[in-house]
């Protein structure tokens, strides 16, 4: 379930043609394996749609950075280490993007919804609708690694 303008990328690849827009995602796991899918909150392009958390780097930060500071601001926690896992590119008409993902086992605080969004713990099939399609190869890879072999998205929640 890759769509044809999502591509894997090598870290620190030349860039070419339109420049990209670097974002850090995380990927909360908890203990259960239940994954935090959060919504875009109202204003913001694809609003209600369902994305890991995460936002834009800002100047001189690195993805770690820019990672602690979008939870902390968007979710109200503090995460713990964070290393980027895989990086995928999307080309959205409003932005094309480099994701670096991130996944995270440690944070702490309660969250809280700070931008008004919903939050959600997700198991394969991802019940959650509709789903940010700059996700779906993560989304695969993710299910492969636990040996899940059916459909990401449960059927009603597929476009
Ligand atoms: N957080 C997040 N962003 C994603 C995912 N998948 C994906 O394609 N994106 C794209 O990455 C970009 C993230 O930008 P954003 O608008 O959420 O970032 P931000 O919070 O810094 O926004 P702002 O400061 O402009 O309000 C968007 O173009 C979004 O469509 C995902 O799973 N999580």
């Amino acid at each position: 379930m890759s769509p044809s303008n999502s591509r894997v990328t090598t870290p620190g690849a030349p860039v070419a043609e339109r420049a990209h827009t670097e974002v850090a995602v995380g990927i909360l796991i908890r203990e259960d394996g239940a994954l935090l899918l959060s919504s875009r909150p109202e204003g913001k392009p694809y609003a209600g749609y369902w994305e890991f958390p995460g936002g834009k780097l800002e100047a001189g930060e690195t993805v770690e950075q820019a990672l602690r500071r979008e939870l902390d601001e968007e979710l109200g926690v503090t995460i713990g280490p964070a290393e980027v896992w895989k990086v995928t590119e999307h080309d959205y008409p409003h932005a094309l993007v480099r994701l670096h993902w991130c996944k995270v086992y440690q944070w702490t605080g309660d969250f809280e919804m700070r931008e008004g969004q919903r939050m959600a713990w997700q198991q394969f099939p991802l019940t959650v609708t509709p789903v940010l399609p700059g996700a779906f190869p993560v989304l695969d890879w993710l299910a492969s690694e636990r040996g899940f072999e059916g459909a990401v998205l449960a059927q009603a929640s597929q476009g």
